[in-house]
């Protein structure tokens, strides 16, 4: 890509869209093209074609979806499927129709199979049932991956897609029911610390296991791949590690300084038991993450902090 090239990201105003916005304004690139939601619903076939007639980029990160944790993803399950199909269905036809020199489509770590064996390898996607909480959401980046494949058979488009593991960083969703595990827990226990409460509620049993990538680093992934990675299939992005949500738990608690008890609501969803990528292709394609979990929650505390206006104790 160069310097001068006409860049989309759309999703520009998200945890991951601001990051790759970040990352390639640090890399000297200039040229951006981007719409907030209000200005541009990309669920709207017509509104899309009418916006990549006019503005015509040249590459396209597809970083705007429709987003949120095992709640969300749960209750929301007509939106999740609805609203991601037709985002990427429009995004990426008119890709097509308008000669972008390359797509990259950001899927997730949940289109594995619920029971897939671990660690989870690219070659497992479609060999088994999904989890139920999120199958809407997975059934939707599934169609996503097919469609950059089969763009890229016929049309000789070089779409690719990249499945992302769980993501935390900057300018994430704190809402206390939809968002995901690691922004919820800094919210909770933040606020428990601030009213001196006794305990925190975790949801579930704090048994199933997680892998955490700062978004940060997946911008960076992604802006590596953009250059180096023009295949068709699916390339995991992680770090390889995963923790409990008990022991995520108790490094949250930590870092926020909250002293209290945890509790464990079972009747809350677990969810996939286990999802840990396995990160080989990456590697050997030349890419490892850099900011460890710890390291990474402490700035995303702080982002959380900065945000509400509090002062770090
Ligand atoms: N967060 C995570 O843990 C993970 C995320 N991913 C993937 O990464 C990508 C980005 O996620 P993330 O940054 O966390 O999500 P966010 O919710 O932070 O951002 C999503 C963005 O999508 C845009 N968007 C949503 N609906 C529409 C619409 N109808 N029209 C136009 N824009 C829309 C929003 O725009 P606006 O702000 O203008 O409303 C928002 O900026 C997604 O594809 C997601 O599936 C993958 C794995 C894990
Ligand atoms: C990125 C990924 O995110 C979603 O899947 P998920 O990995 O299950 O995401 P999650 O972060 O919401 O939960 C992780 C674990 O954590 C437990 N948990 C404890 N306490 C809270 C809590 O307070 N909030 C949440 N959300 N979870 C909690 C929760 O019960 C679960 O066991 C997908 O739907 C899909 O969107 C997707 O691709």
């Amino acid at each position: 890509m160069d310097r001068s090239a006409r860049i989309y990201i759309a999703g520009h105003r998200g945890m991951v869209g601001s990051a790759i916005h970040r990352k390639l304004e640090n890399e000297g690139f200039t040229n951006f093209i981007t719409r907030n939601s209000a200005n541009l619903d990309l669920r709207d076939q017509r509104q899309v074609a009418e916006f990549f007639e006019l503005e015509k980029p040249d590459y396209v990160f597809l970083a705007a979806a429709k987003v949120g944790g095992i709640m969300a993803n749960n209750i929301y399950r007509a939106e999740f499927l609805y609203d991601n199909l037709q985002i990427q269905n429009n995004v990426i036809h008119n890709s097509y129709l308008h000669n972008v020199k390359k797509l990259m489509f950001l899927g997730s770590s949940c289109i594995y199979p619920k029971m897939a064996p671990q660690p989870l390898k690219e070659e497992y996607l479609l060999t088994g049932p999904l989890e139920h909480t999120n199958e809407p959401y997975a059934i939707a980046k599934i169609a996503g991956i097919k469609m950059c494949d089969a763009y890229r058979d016929q049309y000789g488009c070089n779409f690719i897609s990249v499945m992302p593991t769980n993501l935390y960083g900057y300018n994430d969703n704190y809402h206390p029911q939809n968002s995901h595990v690691l922004p919820a827990l800094i919210r909770r226990f933040h606020e428990a610390k601030e009213q001196n409460a006794s305990a925190v509620t975790i949801w579930g049993t704090g048994s199933p296991k997680r892998e955490f990538l700062f978004a940060d680093d997946l911008a960076d992934a992604c802006y590596y791949l953009m250059q180096n990675y023009d295949e068709p299939g699916l390339v995991n992005i992680g770090t390889g590690q995963d923790v409990t949500i008990k022991d995520l738990a108790l490094l949250i608690k930590r870092i926020v300084g909250y002293e209290g008890e945890i509790n464990f609501d079972a009747s809350k969803p677990d969810g996939t038991p286990r999802k840990l990528m396995d990160v080989s292709k990456l590697h050997h394609k030349g890419w490892q993450h850099k900011i460890e979990l710890e390291e990474g929650i402490t700035l995303a505390y702080r982002d959380f902090l900065s945000k509400e206006n509090i002062a770090i104790s």
